[in-house]
């Protein structure tokens, strides 16, 4: 047995423990659980319909579960798919938005801009933000609060393949820097690899194989392994990979 990390011995950030939730007559999750350590990174892979947003929903406190336990910390924020930016408010006030506009608060924001490449854009309009420009925004808008649980929802999907690629280098990066505990839900199994500690796959409403990724940081598709690592979480997920192999 190894020798139990700082990590291992805090107390969870987020205990998800037989959960169960249904809509309607039709189970989404059933007994599933899962756990978060401060400052770890999980990803969760499931199929289309899985259930996986409706997990991440759970945790923020957007949906109801029907049965089982979940603790997650109040200090939590989310990002999502779109970065449901406020056309009507500049860029320094999306990023503290529902907060008052105090001194402290716009230096917090300028400062979170920079951090996220957008550095003196406070006054900008959504409106002239591309649309990786304005999911850093939303980024910034989700640090700037210090989450100690930050959820991420297929936050890179609606991008195009190069701004995902800078952006999971800068989430990678700010996650490293900050240390919330994050659970990102993604399809895109390389994402999951280059981005997590450890890569939960959801099958059946609950988690059916939890892998810790085996690769230094940072990460590279190319590094020995990488392509087996891939091709068995692939077919944990039901897919074989016919074209393209890595
Ligand atoms: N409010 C709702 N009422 C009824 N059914 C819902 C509701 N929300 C989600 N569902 C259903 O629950 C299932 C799981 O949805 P969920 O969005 O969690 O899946 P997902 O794994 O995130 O999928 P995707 O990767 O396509 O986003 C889907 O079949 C969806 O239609």
């Amino acid at each position: 047995m190894s020798t139990p990390t700082v990590q291992d011995l805090a107390a969870p950030t987020v205990r998800v423990e037989n959960v169960g939730k249904s809509y309607g007559d039709r189970t989404i999750l059933s007994d599933f659980s899962l756990t978060l350590r401060p400052g770890e990174f999980v990803a969760l892979l499931g199929a289309s319909g899985s259930g996986k947003t409706t997990l991440l929903r759970i945790l923020a406190g957007l949906e109801a579960h029907d049965t089982g336990t979940v603790e997650a910390p109040a200090e939590r924020t989310v990002v999502f798919q779109e970065p449901r930016l406020v056309a009507s408010k500049r860029v320094g006030s999306n990023v503290i938005l529902g907060q008052r506009a105090t001194r402290d608060r716009r230096a917090a924001a300028s400062a979170a801009l920079v951090e996220v490449g957008l550095g003196g854009r406070e006054a900008a309009w959504p409106t002239t933000l591309s649309g990786g420009e304005a999911q850093r925004v939303a980024l910034a808008r989700a640090l700037v609060r210090n989450p100690r649980l930050l959820l991420l929802d297929e936050p890179f999907a609606a991008l195009d393949a190069l701004t995902r690629i800078k952006m999971q280098a800068l989430v990678a990066e700010l996650c490293h820097e900050h240390q919330p505990a994050v659970l990102l839900v993604t399809h895109d199994v390389d994402e999951a690899i280059l981005l997590a500690d450890r890569v939960a796959v959801l099958q059946d409403g609950k988690v059916g194989v939890e892998l810790e990724v085996p690769f230094d940081r940072p990460r590279r598709r190319g590094v020995p392994g990488f392509g087996d690592f891939r091709r068995r979480l692939l077919l944990e997920l039901g897919v074989e990979e016919a074209i393209g192999a890595a």
